[in-house]
């Protein structure tokens, strides 16, 4: 799959998943959308859906479109190159990514689940709600290793996390919990800033409508892992049909290219930010990572639904990742549906407010966030 070339990452970013576009005569990739494959062979066609069924994927014609892709393909070589992955399998969405990780882990007999709190909050709830047949130990990551049975299918982290831009040890984590598989959630650093497969990781889940896409304007989810655990992610992909749209997976793969450019770029800009935030008169806590990145959350003493209310280049909004700035309030949407408790516990508070960096001039995001602050007092 990989090309083995010995270009460097960024090099790869622009090109992976498109080797092979020059002999083909081609620049930009093709977009197959068919739904279905002919064959005139219906006894090969039926061993290809069997093959298909237990999960392979032999690169060749998927005989239904919900099976596989090939520009959905290239999207997955390209993530899994760049997460340094075996291989890599997309869904609809993150969430249909990651609803397929606890059905594998299901149907393999290790239902239980431990959680690193905090995570994005349909993720926690997901897990909480036990609506998959899972259950989960909500555990700190120092406990995570005494909390494993042997029926412990995953332990589940994101890092930083969302909204609070928490950052785990992931080696530590991963080197206590062995040989149970650790999924890092890997959306807000994306494989620029971080890649957990490295650090011990079996599993690296990405909403790729966040850092991937890059624009605002195309969702998916993807998770870079084994080719044993992309074989059991192709069997639950099979069945549920959260497979990623073709255009989709054109777009994501598109965005790969500018993913580097667009990360450090935004994550200079939110680091000024964060510089400056933590000097307001109005802001009583930033959140930045040590890894840096295009995420900023911070505590404010003034009414935080009229801060998000007040901005006017900052778009008032749920997601992050895109080329323009976005701000959220997380106990009122993103986090919204957790458990209340445990949201205060996992340190969302009510004037916690979440803000993604996008690509715009770092001196007319802040002149929005101090006006806003200001048009904001209690
Ligand atoms: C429906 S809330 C949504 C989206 C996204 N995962 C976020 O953290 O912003």
């Amino acid at each position: 799959m990989h090309s083995g070339t010995t270009h460097s990452w960024n090099t790869r970013a622009v090109h992976a998943g498109k080797d092979d576009l020059a002999a083909l005569g081609l620049h930009a990739p093709p977009i197959d959308l068919s739904t279905t494959y002919p064959s005139h062979d219906v006894v090969a066609e039926a061993a290809r859906l069997d093959d298909f069924a237990a999960g392979n994927d032999d690169g060749g014609p998927p005989v239904y479109g919900r099976v596989a892709n090939p520009t959905v393909r290239r999207f997955e070589d390209a993530l899994a190159e760049l997460e340094g992955a075996q291989a890599a399998v997309a869904f609809a969405s993150g969430m249909a990514a990651l609803s397929a990780c606890l059905l594998a882990q299901v149907a393999a007999g290790k239902p239980e689940i431990i959680g690193v709190r905090p995570l994005y909050g349909t993720t926690d709830h997901l897990l909480d709600s036990g609506l998959l047949g899972t259950s989960v130990t909500w555990v700190s990551p120092e406990e995570a290793a005494s909390a494993i049975t042997d029926r412990t299918g995953l332990v589940v982290v994101e890092s930083p996390a969302n909204p609070t831009l928490t950052e785990v040890d992931l080696r530590a984590l991963t080197d206590a919990c062995a040989p149970v598989p650790v999924l890092v959630d890997n959306t807000f650093a994306t494989p620029v800033l971080q890649r957990p497969l490295t650090l011990g990781a079996a599993m690296v889940l990405h909403s790729a409508t966040k850092y991937l896409g890059g624009h605002g304007d195309v969702m998916g989810g993807v998770v870079a892992c084994s080719d044993e655990f992309a074989r059991s992610l192709r069997q639950v992909r099979f069945v549920t049909g959260g497979m990623l749209h073709p255009i989709a997976g054109y777009e994501l793969l598109r965005g790969l290219a500018t993913l580097p450019v667009r990360v450090r770029a935004a994550s200079a800009t939110a680091g000024e930010l964060a510089r400056r935030l933590a000097e307001h008169p109005h802001v009583t806590e930033v959140h930045y990572p040590r890894l840096g990145g295009a995420m900023v959350s911070f505590e404010t003493s003034v009414d935080p639904i009229a801060l998000v209310s007040a901005v006017r280049l900052i778009t008032p909004a749920v997601s992050l990742g895109s080329v323009d700035s976005l701000i959220q309030h997380p106990a009122s949407l993103t986090h919204r549906i957790m458990d209340e408790v445990a949201r205060k516990d996992a340190g969302i508070s009510p004037d916690l407010v979440r803000l993604s960096v996008g690509l715009e001039d770092v001196d007319d995001l802040w002149t929005d966030l101090t006006q806003a602050l200001t048009h904001a007092v209690r």
